[in-house]
């Protein structure tokens, strides 16, 4: 049984079936990707599983408790954190900053930015937040201001900011997206180094088959709503199936 259990699940948006009989099962401590071609469903199926978008049937289990009619912020508090496509990182503060307001709002459950010149004098959160940019190798930028980083080092705090959380299962999707190379390599290795330094399972939706190979012990592929197969990477590679969905695209 995976910490993560997805039981025919299916969401209609009016006259169509973004997904439909949906099975997905993440075991602990792995890297499994959803790929599938534009409009499978995979970021439908991503917002059903952190409470955004409620299926209109079947089920959704994350370490045996049902995660569906809970708010976002409950679900996150059960231990799933999603990295969205676009980073989710306040531009005018330093990247200290950033991260101390994670690192703030768990240990009170709540932050206001209004709050910030305060909390940047309580050690406990100043030390926490100093430990996760270390962590993240970010440390000698905590004074630059966010917004003037590579997207990889947006991306790279984004991802420590919701590592600060300690959950057990991190969404990710498309990671990648809009990346230049180097940094694309950048986030595999720093996703290669927080799963041997963590017990943390990891589900990513991703398009760039590069980053899907380098880091995916298991591969679900949807079309068209739907699973159509599930198995690991180098069985993906070749399988029939996978290459007619993708026809016409790079896969
Ligand atoms: N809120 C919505 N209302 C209506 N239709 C939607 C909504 N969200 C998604 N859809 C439709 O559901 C289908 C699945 O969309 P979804 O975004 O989940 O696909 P995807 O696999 O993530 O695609 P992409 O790879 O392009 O991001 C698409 O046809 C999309 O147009």
């Amino acid at each position: 049984m995976g910490i993560l259990e997805v039981k025919n699940v299916g969401k209609r948006f009016g006259g169509l079936q973004a997904l439909s009989d949906v099975n997905l099962s993440v075991a602990e401590n792995t890297v499994h990707a959803i790929i599938g071609p534009n409009g499978a469903g995979k970021s439908t199926l991503l917002n059903c599983l952190v409470g955004k978008l409620i299926p209109d049937s079947g089920s959704v289990m994350f370490d045996g408790q049902s995660v569906l009619g809970r708010a976002p912020y409950e679900i996150n508090q059960m231990g799933i954190s999603r990295v969205f496509q676009t980073p989710e990182i306040f531009g005018d503060l330093t990247v200290l900053e950033n991260m101390m307001i994670p690192c703030f709002a768990k240990r009170d459950g709540a932050f206001e930015l209004n709050a910030l010149p305060s909390v940047s004098q309580q050690k406990d959160v100043v030390d926490q937040a100093m430990h996760m940019l270390e962590e993240m190798r970010m440390a000698d930028k905590r004074h630059m201001h966010a917004a003037a980083m590579s997207r990889g080092d947006k991306r790279r705090l984004e991802i420590g900011m919701c590592l600060s959380q300690e959950p057990r299962l991190l969404l990710l999707d498309e990671p990648t997206a809009g990346m230049a190379r180097a940094d694309t390599n950048n986030t595999i290795d720093l996703l290669k180094q927080i799963k041997q330094e963590r017990d943390i399972t990891i589900a990513i939706i991703e398009h760039d088959m590069h980053v899907v190979f380098s880091l995916a012990e298991r591969i679900t592929v949807l079309a068209q709503g739907t699973p159509l197969v599930e198995d690991t990477p180098e069985n993906i590679k070749g399988h029939p199936k996978v290459r007619e969905a993708y026809l016409g695209e790079s896969a």
